[in-house]
């Protein structure tokens, strides 16, 4: 299975004047977490790293250092992260069927979700990670008044890793740009294609680092995993 990594981000709500996925966890890089999850996934051939070009000797030093066994190409990223897995995408190799893109800020996924993921795929066009939403979700308006309550048993949060075809991702991708389509994950340019993605069973510790705070619950959760 070929992987896609998003790891070309600002980290601007996490308040660092660099690549928030090089900001450190029990001594170690955010992205070098996602990366080891990958080399120990054992469904995983190929990893697409889609970062900032001056991010990329930082990223080089940690390939190097892990000696992954698995074939890694650096892609540069875009303004989105819609813009940068549509980058990932054109950087797949000819033979690439089927793709798992997983953020690199989502560094606590473990190897047995992506094999979960991979396997699934095989029977399905599209999928997300996914885990069953726990609070009541509002939706609100400008005035941050209530409009609605949805019906809690029909909402999920979801999760990457996401995983699809090839071929329709990309087509889903290019029918977004033609249509200025603005989307948070990919398989929201699937369902406007009105194309079926499945639920895999996410991790609850599958959190993606984003604020501060984010920081100090993930070393929480790897410290609980390396005792
Ligand atoms: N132009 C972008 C924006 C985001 N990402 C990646 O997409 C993932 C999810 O994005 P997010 O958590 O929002 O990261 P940032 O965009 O860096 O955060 P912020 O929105 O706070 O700036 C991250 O691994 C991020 O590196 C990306 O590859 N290219
Ligand atoms: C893809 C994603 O992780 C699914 O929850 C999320 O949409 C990424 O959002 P971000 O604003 O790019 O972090």
């Amino acid at each position: 299975m070929h992987l896609l990594i998003p790891a070309a981000g600002m980290g601007r709500r996490m308040g660092s004047d660099r690549n928030k996925l090089l900001l450190k966890l029990l001594g170690k890089p955010l992205l070098v977490w996602t990366l080891l999850a990958a080399e120990n996934a054992t469904s995983i051939d190929w990893i697409g790293i889609i970062g900032q070009k001056l991010d990329f000797p930082d990223f080089k030093e940690m390939i190097a250092n892990l000696k992954l066994t698995k074939p890694v190409t650096l892609v540069i990223g875009g303004d989105t992260r819609q813009e940068s897995v549509y980058n990932g995408l054109q950087a797949l190799p000819e033979s690439a069927e089927r793709v798992l893109i997983h953020d690199g800020a989502r560094c606590l996924a473990t190897s047995e979700l992506f094999n979960r993921c991979s396997e699934t795929l095989l029977s399905c066009r599209g999928l997300i990670a996914a885990i069953p939403v726990k609070d009541t979700i509002k939706i609100v308006d400008r005035d941050l008044f209530i409009k609605d309550t949805p019906n809690r048993s029909h909402l999920w949060a979801a999760q990457t890793p996401q995983g699809f075809e090839v071929k329709l991702l990309k087509d889903c991708h290019y029918k977004g740009r033609k249509l200025g389509w603005k989307v948070t994950d990919d398989a929201a340019l699937l369902e406007k294609c009105q194309l079926p993605v499945k639920i895999v069973e996410g991790e609850e510790t599958n959190l993606k680092v984003t604020t501060p705070g984010d920081l100090a619950i993930a070393e929480f959760i790897l410290r609980q995993r390396t005792i």
